[in-house]
């Protein structure tokens, strides 16, 4: 990246809203996502967090509101945007008919012209994507044998084939064990230090907190933007959960106890 366009933000969005059936799952959202930064997404069940991703991810129709790395998502098509967005639903449905690298593979097709087959190079980053996340070892296997945790990893390792500059993902640490989410949170550090922009949804606070900055959502909307690091940040934390958990300092980290 240029010191130029380090200065454009990853993802601009401007008074989104967006309607669910009957449910306004978001609401006049705006908000700047910095590039090269990891930003994650936080606040209780049903607040708009997946929608909110979904959105970013051009899978919700309003693209409008929305610009990606300087251009608007209006009119950028579907091969540029699976180039530059890479996504990783939540409890995604995988056909259970597909091998391990095989589906991980399906990461390089935006990179593919119609029905050309996979390039040595192809190869060689779904290689790295499956050892990124220890999952080489299962490439031969159907994805439909592997525990859900594995199968999140193999779904982790296929965004990262894309080799997307912005990386949405919502709930990364479902099913992971704790090594494995400690080894995920590393991983997307490492992805930012290389350029790469991650968005995450998470549960996880305590994991959430070793993101660069935190962006607290309710009832469909934006409440609070701060660095994860900042106390405002963890009281605001503290209130969305309607004060029933509490963030205490350890060491140079963070734990959080039902209060
Ligand atoms: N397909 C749908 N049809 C109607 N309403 C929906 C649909 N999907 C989600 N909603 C509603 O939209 C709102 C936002 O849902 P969303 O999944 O974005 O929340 P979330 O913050 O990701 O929640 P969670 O933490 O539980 O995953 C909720 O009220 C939800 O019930």
């Amino acid at each position: 990246m240029s010191a130029l366009s380090d200065q454009i933000p990853a993802i601009v969005v401007r008074e989104l809203s967006v309607k669910l059936g009957e449910t306004e799952a978001l609401k006049q959202v705006s908000l700047t996502i910095p590039r090269g930064q990891w930003t994650a997404l936080i606040g209780p069940n049903g607040a708009g967090k997946s929608t909110l991703l979904r959105a970013i991810a051009g899978l919700t129709g309003q693209r409008s509101a929305i610009d990606l790395l300087g251009q608007p998502l209006v009119g950028m098509t579907g091969r540029l945007l699976a180039r530059q967005v890479a996504w990783l639903g939540q409890n995604e449905q995988i056909s259970s008919d597909i091998s391990v690298y095989d589906l991980v593979m399906l990461g390089r097709l935006p990179h593919h012209s119609w029905l050309s087959s996979p390039s040595a190079p192809d190869h060689q980053i779904v290689e790295q994507a499956l050892n990124s996340v220890r999952a080489d070892q299962w490439r031969d296997r159907m994805i439909s044998e592997l525990s859900g945790g594995e199968q999140q990893r193999v779904l982790l390792a296929r965004a990262l084939a894309v080799e997307a500059e912005i990386l949405l993902l919502d709930e990364p640490l479902n099913h992971l064990d704790p090594p494995q989410q400690a080894d995920c949170l590393k991983l997307i550090k490492n992805l930012t230090k290389h350029g790469c922009t991650v968005l995450t949804a998470l549960h996880e606070i305590s994991m959430a907190l070793y993101a660069h900055q935190i962006v607290i959502m309710d009832q469909g909307r934006v409440l609070f933007q701060g660095a994860a690091h900042d106390s405002q940040t963890h009281r605001a934390i503290e209130n969305v959960f309607d004060d029933k958990i509490k963030i205490y300092p350890l060491m140079d980290r963070w734990v959080i106890l039902p209060s």
